[in-house]
């Protein structure tokens, strides 16, 4: 696929349900759609065999293993949107970083950038065809496979989250190395995250151009800043994101809803309801009214289920559920968890929450 060439959405096998897609633009549905962050994961033990013995990076570089993974859910559960397993940590690697998937501690950076002469490390200019095509021929396959059933989401880190792993090197309590750079090195910092963000704006296009119909921005590391830090290092970046994919969108005359999740961002809600995405992700730490009311209906809202309550016997789930969806209402809203699933959950209970969220909706809905 060459650049700036969009496959045609007739193409693709025709879209059978897409109550995700119109709860993203804020319109009400015959049920609450439901998806899992993580579904894709080793909480399914077909997923812990196919993915037995590979490493992590070259299942991601696989489209054939990428889409098997991202279908695996979909054969369990009536999930209402499919996300395409892949990582965030491909686009440090596009850049020119080494990233390892160590098995039982997670990804590490075994040459973290450590001073800003560092950043002449990193590629300058990122062939986003060539380094992530993978992503991009795994989508396109994937949506061919999934026949329409539902919408398949593409999906991105943040530069702030993406900064963090690149600086600490992997996973880290207090992301103390990531935030020094941010109050000793400012300039650089900000030089960093331009840089990510440009990355990240044309891997959004070639997702979209090859076959994502809804974007997710993870700025997972969001609750780690506080409002003023967060103001300048991460939302002006998860805005320009959101401008510049909608204006090159609009040139080729695509409408693809965005969906950001910034964990922990408790003082964002209302500047993250006003950044041009038209859904706001929540963790569980938010009363779902309270969020309501503070991003005063401007945006549809997703989340935000304690991932915890899977453990929970499955009546449990279904009055936790209960409760979340009367918090919400069913209009502009899809349900999810708080963050993604744990490895050691029990797949009947996931099926047990997304049963319960159509049930409850579907009752509501009739009571309108
Ligand atoms: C921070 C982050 C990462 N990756 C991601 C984030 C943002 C979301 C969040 O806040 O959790 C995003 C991600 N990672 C993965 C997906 C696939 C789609 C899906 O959600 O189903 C998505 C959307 C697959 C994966 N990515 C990873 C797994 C598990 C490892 C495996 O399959 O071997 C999966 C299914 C690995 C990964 N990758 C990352 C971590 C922290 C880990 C876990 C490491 C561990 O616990 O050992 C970085």
């Amino acid at each position: 696929m060459s650049k700036g060439e969009f496959i045609l959405p007739e193409d693709f096998p025709q879209l059978q349900n897409d109550t995700f897609l119109r709860a993203a633009r804020g319109e009400q549905t015959e049920h609450v759609p439901v998806w899992c962050m993580r579904q894709a994961g080793r909480y399914l033990p077909e997923f812990r065999e196919f993915r037995a013995g590979k490493d992590f990076f070259e299942t991601c570089r696989s489209p054939d293993a990428c889409c098997e993974l991202t279908l695996q859910p979909l054969r369990r559960f009536p999930f209402d949107a499919a996300i395409i397993f892949s990582d965030i940590l491909v686009v440090p690697q596009a850049m020119g970083m080494d990233v390892q998937m160590v098995p039982g501690k997670g990804p590490t950076f075994p040459e973290p950038l450590k001073e800003p002469e560092d950043l002449q490390r990193l590629r300058a200019k990122v062939d986003i065809a060539k380094e992530l095509g993978y992503v991009f021929q795994a989508i396109t396959l994937t949506r061919h496979k999934i026949e329409g059933k539902v919408p398949l989401i593409g999906f991105t880190g943040a530069p702030w989250t993406l900064m963090s792993y690149m600086i600490e090197g992997g996973g880290s309590n207090t992301h103390s190395k990531a935030k020094r750079w941010l109050y000793r090195h400012p300039e650089a910092s900000h030089m960093l995250l331009k840089m990510l963000t440009d990355v990240i704006v044309e891997y959004l296009l070639g997702q979209v151009a090859a076959g994502a119909q809804a974007l997710q921005v993870f700025e997972s590391h969001a609750g780690i800043l506080g409002p003023l830090e967060f103001q300048t290092f991460s939302l002006p970046y998860l805005h320009d994101i959101a401008r510049h994919v909608k204006e090159k969108l609009k040139e080729a005359r695509q409408e693809v809803p965005m969906i950001v999740f910034a964990k922990d961002a408790h003082y964002a809600l209302e500047a993250l309801s006003q950044s041009h995405y038209e859904v706001v992700g929540l963790d569980w730490t938010i009363d779902p009214r309270l969020a309501r009311e503070r991003t005063g209906g401007k945006v549809s809202l997703q989340g935000n289920m304690d991932p915890c309550a899977l453990y929970a016997p499955k009546e449990r789930i279904s009055d936790i559920v209960k409760n979340m969806l009367e918090g919400f209402g069913t209009r502009g809203y899809i349900a999810n968890l708080g963050h993604g699933l744990y490895p050691d959950m029990d797949p009947e209970n996931v099926g047990a929450f997304v049963e319960a969220v159509h049930q409850h909706s579907k009752q509501m809905v009739k009571q309108i």
